[in-house]
């Protein structure tokens, strides 16, 4: 049968990088993109940025909404301190399991939960199902339509708290103009634009960094 983009994908990790090193597993996967096929990572130029912004926080916790093969959780987990956890939500099972054998070919299994279901049903089980009380980070790059809902759902649940960082892929393109809207007016947060391209592309996209005030 023929073989899925995601399994190409994880193909060209398992032969071009090598295991226990994420920076090769990332390097691994942006030359495919760039050289093979294109697929929706946050890919190396807006990438850079997600570093800048991980590094910065220094997270304790992180939230990954939309995994898909695992590059941006590769990208976070390599970053993060010892004791440090990632929880990224990916319904799509066959995605999932390719992001397993992704986030483990780099050896980044002990820092990630790869949790299979939709970010709706399980963020409000985030407290008691995995003990998190916030979230230092939360990585916003799945179905553009839901950035709103579920950031919404977050604050619901009481899972942000001061200082609190929200970093959202694609506010230009796709596009998330009701989130962009929302989160640029409300007075509990301070936005940044962080201006770059559509990974892989000279279209513009960029990232939009958002602190809870509290
Ligand atoms: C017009 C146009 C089309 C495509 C592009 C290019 C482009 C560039 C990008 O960086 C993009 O992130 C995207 C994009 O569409 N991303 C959607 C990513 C979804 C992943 O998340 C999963 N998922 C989706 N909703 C949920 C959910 N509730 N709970 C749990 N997992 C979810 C899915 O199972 C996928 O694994 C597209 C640019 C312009
Ligand atoms: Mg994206």
């Amino acid at each position: 049968t023929q073989s899925t983009r995601p399994q190409r994908l994880l193909s060209a990790v398992q032969k071009n990088a090598t295991r226990g090193d994420p920076r090769s597993v990332v390097q691994a996967i942006d030359q495919f993109c760039r050289h093979k096929e294109w697929a929706m990572n946050v890919g190396d130029e807006k990438g850079c940025i997600l570093d800048s912004v991980v590094s910065e926080i220094n997270p304790a916790t992180v939230l990954e909404l939309g995994t898909y093969c695992g590059y941006s959780t590769v990208r976070i987990a390599s970053l993060l301190p010892p004791h440090a956890k990632l929880i990224t939500l990916e319904f799509n099972p066959n995605y999932a399991s390719i992001a397993r054998q992704v986030i483990a070919w780099a050896g980044l299994e002990d820092k990630v939960q790869l949790v299979e279901g939709a970010s709706g049903d399980w963020i409000p089980k985030m407290k008691e199902q995995f003990g998190v009380k916030t979230f230092d980070l939360v990585f916003l790059d799945h179905w553009k339509d839901r950035y709103l809902p579920d950031t919404k759902l977050i604050e619901e649940c009481g899972l942000l708290t001061k200082g609190s960082v929200l970093l959202a892929d694609n506010v230009i393109c796709p596009g998330t103009p009701d989130y962009l809207e929302y989160i640029r007016s409300s007075p509990q947060y301070e936005s940044q634009y962080f201006k770059s391209h559509l990974e892989y592309t000279k279209v513009e996209d960029g990232l939009e960094k958002s602190v809870f005030l509290g």
